[in-house]
């Protein structure tokens, strides 16, 4: 009979003995009871010469890679200073002791297959950078950070700098099928190029099927935000760990018609105020997501209307139903499988196509709660129901716009009646003013009218959760005004 792989050993490092354990929650590296150090008089612990060993405890996810030579094993991991402080790479490198030498082989198998459970081990990847992304830090991003982590993940890496616009498309259009994921080093506009050239790919449907992974190296880093949360959503770290073990999660894209010409995106279109911050702040780009403040600022203190035609097949204008759907939504993916999801409360052929007559200040339609840090625009998305969340904002005093900013993170103005949010599975615009523009994630397009469809499941992701992580309070019933 075969007995159990050891979950315990003791290994000398820096001069002590540490105990190293692992459940099938956490790996944990504490003082061994075999150590008995030399102590000096009473203050043993200010006078002794051995280094303190604190105990610490990593989650199995963040285990990355535990190999032996010989007596020695090389633990790497990645783990935090403090709850609120981001990840970094650690290693460990210790001798086994004797009696212990013959478990050390099985121990690092067995907290291997732990660590890698239900995730395919050394990941061929496409690391696609731009050098001139929002702050201009992809390249020290990629090196000090995520490329150690892909490493020891024992990953296999076809890494491009991208050279002018439209490069990161280029690449994605010519992909070869044989990788299990495309890293996109960059902000949300070179994830929108990735996801245009896959659509042009001479095998549209199998080359969407190669997960895209943002790490945030940009200025909203949204993608990476919706994903992770806002805790770990412009940590690399943490978004180098989920290209080495996150799992698929399909996500619908939206595709803009004009002219014959389709363009895909994956995160929003924005008309008006929002979309005029985002271009008058471009030349700010170096600044990250503090351009966006300033933008908003700017936008409000000149206050327009948009001059729209806007009619939208509305599926759902139920704020409250549309909020418990995403959170019921969010606690059945706690046991998550990448399997497909059959929840949808409502079937996209439902939709009603509805005229908005009332002035709106801005238009913004989106998949995932977050489009920065400091803004959870939709707070009922998800990310495969195959309908795109659409809110108009209605004229409301510069005040209340000035007002809501300390709670656009929190989703601020979500409850209030003069904000319409709605679930749609199409909707079309048409322009009352020559060369008026929308910001398609986050790119210019000039236009006279175009409509828009949801293609429900097309691309795919890698998640940590199957679903976007996000904490959206109910306000007290009194307070909703709608
Ligand atoms: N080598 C390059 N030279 C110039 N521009 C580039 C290059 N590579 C990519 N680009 C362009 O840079 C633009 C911005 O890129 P990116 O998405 O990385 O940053 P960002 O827009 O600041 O971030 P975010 O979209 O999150 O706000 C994209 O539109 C892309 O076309």
């Amino acid at each position: 009979m075969q007995s159990a792989a050891p979950r315990e050993i003791n290994v000398l490092a820096n001069h002590s003995v540490l105990n190293l354990s692992f459940d099938d929650d956490s790996l944990c590296v504490q003082p061994s009871p075999l150590d008995h150090a030399p102590e000096v008089g009473c203050c043993s612990a200010f006078f002794s010469r051995k280094p303190r060993i604190t105990h610490t405890r990593v989650p199995i996810r963040q285990v990355i890679d535990a190999h032996c030579s010989e007596r020695t094993l090389h633990l790497t991991y990645v783990d935090r200073n403090h709850p609120k402080t981001p990840m970094e790479l650690r290693h460990l490198t210790s001798t086994v002791i004797e009696e212990e030498q013959s478990s050390l082989m099985s121990w690092s198998e067995a907290l291997m297959e732990l660590a890698y459970a239900g995730v395919h081990r050394n990941r061929y990847l496409r690391v696609i950078i731009n050098p001139f992304g929002g702050p201009g830090k992809a390249k020290s991003i990629y090196t000090k950070k995520v490329e150690p982590i892909l490493a020891a993940g024992g990953c296999s890496l076809d890494v491009t700098y991208t050279t002018h616009r439209y490069h990161a498309q280029e690449l994605a259009r010519d992909i070869s099928l044989k990788y299990d994921a495309v890293i996109v080093v960059s902000g949300d506009g070179v994830v929108h190029e990735v996801i245009n050239g896959l659509a042009q790919h001479n095998n549209p449907e199998k080359a969407f099927c190669i997960p895209v992974v943002p790490i945030p190296a940009g200025s909203a880093n949204a993608l990476s935000l919706n994903i992770l949360g806002l805790k770990d959503g412009l940590d690399p770290c943490a978004a180098a760990l989920n290209a080495l073990k996150g799992k698929q999660m399909k996500l619908d894209l939206f595709s803009l018609n004009m002219h014959d010409e389709k363009r895909f995106a994956f995160l929003s279109h924005a008309l008006g105020l929002m979309a005029e911050l985002d271009r008058n702040t471009e030349p700010l780009r170096w600044m990250g997501d503090i351009r966006f403040m300033l933008g908003f600022l700017y936008e409000v203190a000149r206050l327009k209307t948009c001059p729209i035609q806007l009619s939208i097949k509305v599926v759902d204008d139920d704020k409250q139903r549309m909020v418990d759907a995403a959170n019921a939504r969010n606690s059945l993916t706690q046991q998550w499988s990448p399997e497909p999801i059959d929840d949808k409360g409502v079937s996209a052929d439902e939709g009603k196509w509805v005229d908005f007559q009332n002035p709106i200040i801005y238009m913004y339609a989106g998949k995932g709660p977050f489009m920065s840090r400091t803004l959870m625009q939709f707070p009922a998305s998800m990310p495969d129901d195959g309908l795109i969340d659409i809110v108009l904002q209605e004229v409301i005093p510069r005040k209340s716009l000035i007002d809501a900013i300390d709670i656009a993170e929190e989703g601020g103005l979500f409850w209030t009646k003069e904000t319409h949010y709605v679930k749609a599975s199409a909707y079309r615009v048409k322009a009352l003013e020559p060369s008026y523009f929308l910001m398609v994630d986050g790119e210019e397009v000039i236009f006279d009218e175009f409509t828009v469809e949801v293609h429900p499941r097309m691309a795919t992701v890698l998640s940590p959760y199957g679903c976007y992580p996000r904490e959206f309070k109910l306000p007290n019933p009194e307070d909703k005004s709608h």
